[in-house]
């Protein structure tokens, strides 16, 4: 692999030079790091990153290369990728493609030799910041000037991700319909393993669209950015409360949360990785999750519910269920990918709600 020079700056001025991998030029994107200590394939995949670049603390990636199956949707969403070490030589029987060659192939970006652990000491001492990867300017201040101005564009993330028309997955079960803000694919293979018929419609589509669809359901999908940025999403959910079953899982969740009169917050440095445990209070049990979220709800939300899980590292809410209407949330992913699946139960009690 050619070794070209590369840099990522962060919008207080701090830089970390490396070499690039995949796309050179310039990217940007907030910078979060993630503790999955497998499954980049899921991560780079999962649309919940756009505008987000990510950097992985386990510190060898690109062993067992990329395939086609564990993704989480058919392209990379992240802006940036940024590692301690790419593996030059991945080795797997799955592999159908080098992840070097992938990153060409979506036009991303990459910077690897940094010490990631010093970047994520520094986002947790500091919190999430935005950054500039580049590999043809390295004006430390002109690049921190730049990474400064990012956070100041407002982008409506979810609808450059979600799907452009309404997408059926057949199957002779309960009939669901996921509002697609985002979705990671795991969620429609969850409902299809569960005999669901599935329609997957984009952000932007009304309530008494999803209505007139007949559903049994409703899953409102995970998905990137704040939930306050997209006040059309919450004013269809309030329009759904009530109607059906519904589900909420990640940015669902928050959106569910503010359709319901609750607030959101931003967390300093989010929680992003597959080893976050969760406490449901219901089963009396812990469970370790997989997580990928930098806003949450604020536990006094709203009176009409009642909260049913927490983060027992920080002690933030991570589900609820409605007091009065069959509605279940939590901000963390039973669809895992990547991630340990303790938490599919939560599948089967959608199911369970809309039999
Ligand atoms: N994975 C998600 O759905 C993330 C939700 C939201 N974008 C957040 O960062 O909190």
């Amino acid at each position: 692999m050619e070794n070209k020079k590369a840099i990522l700056v962060l919008e207080d001025g701090s830089y970390f030079e490396g070499e690039a991998f995949g796309r050179t030029g310039q990217a940007h994107g907030e910078v979060v790091f993630n503790t999955c200590m497998t499954g980049y394939e899921e991560v780079l995949t999962d649309p919940s990153y756009k505008g987000q670049m990510v950097v992985m603390t386990y510190p060898l990636i690109g062993n067992y290369g990329m395939n086609e199956e564990d993704v989480e949707s058919y392209k990379p969403h992240v802006e940036g990728f940024i590692i301690k070490e790419l593996c030059d030589y991945p080795s797997n029987w799955r592999c159908t493609i080098h992840p070097v060659q992938y990153f060409e192939r979506w036009g991303i970006m990459g910077i690897h030799r940094v010490d990631t652990r010093q970047i994520t000491q520094h986002i947790r001492n500091f919190g999430s910041m935005y950054g500039v990867i580049s590999t043809e300017s390295f004006d430390v201040q002109a690049l921190a000037e730049t990474a400064r101005n990012i956070g100041t564009v407002k982008r409506d993330l979810v609808d450059m991700v979600s799907v452009k028309k309404t997408r059926h997955i057949e199957g002779p079960g309960h009939r669901v319909v996921v509002m697609d803000m985002g979705m990671k694919e795991n969620i429609a293979r969850s409902l299809v393993k569960r005999g669901c018929d599935v329609y997957v419609v984009p952000c932007h589509t009304s309530a008494k669209e999803i209505l007139d669809l007949n559903p049994e359901g409703i899953l409102i999908s995970n998905g990137p950015g704040d939930p306050q940025d997209i006040p059309y999403a919450i004013e269809t959910i309030r329009n759904l409360i009530g109607k059906k079953p519904i589900m909420g899982i990640c940015l669902g969740h928050q959106l569910l949360g503010l359709a319901l009169g609750g607030q959101t917050y931003k967390l300093k440095f989010g929680h992003h990785g597959g080893n976050h445990p969760v406490k449901d209070f219901n089963k009396g049990r812990v469970y370790i999750t997989s997580q990928n979220h930098n806003y949450a709800l604020r536990d006094d939300f709203c009176k009409q519910a009642t909260v049913t899980h927490i983060n027992l590292n920080d002690n933030t809410v991570e589900g609820f269920v409605h007091n009065e209407y069959p509605i279940i949330s939590v901000q963390y992913h039973p669809e895992a990918s990547p991630g340990p699946h303790d938490s599919a139960y939560m599948f089967d009690e959608f199911v369970g709600m809309m039999a």
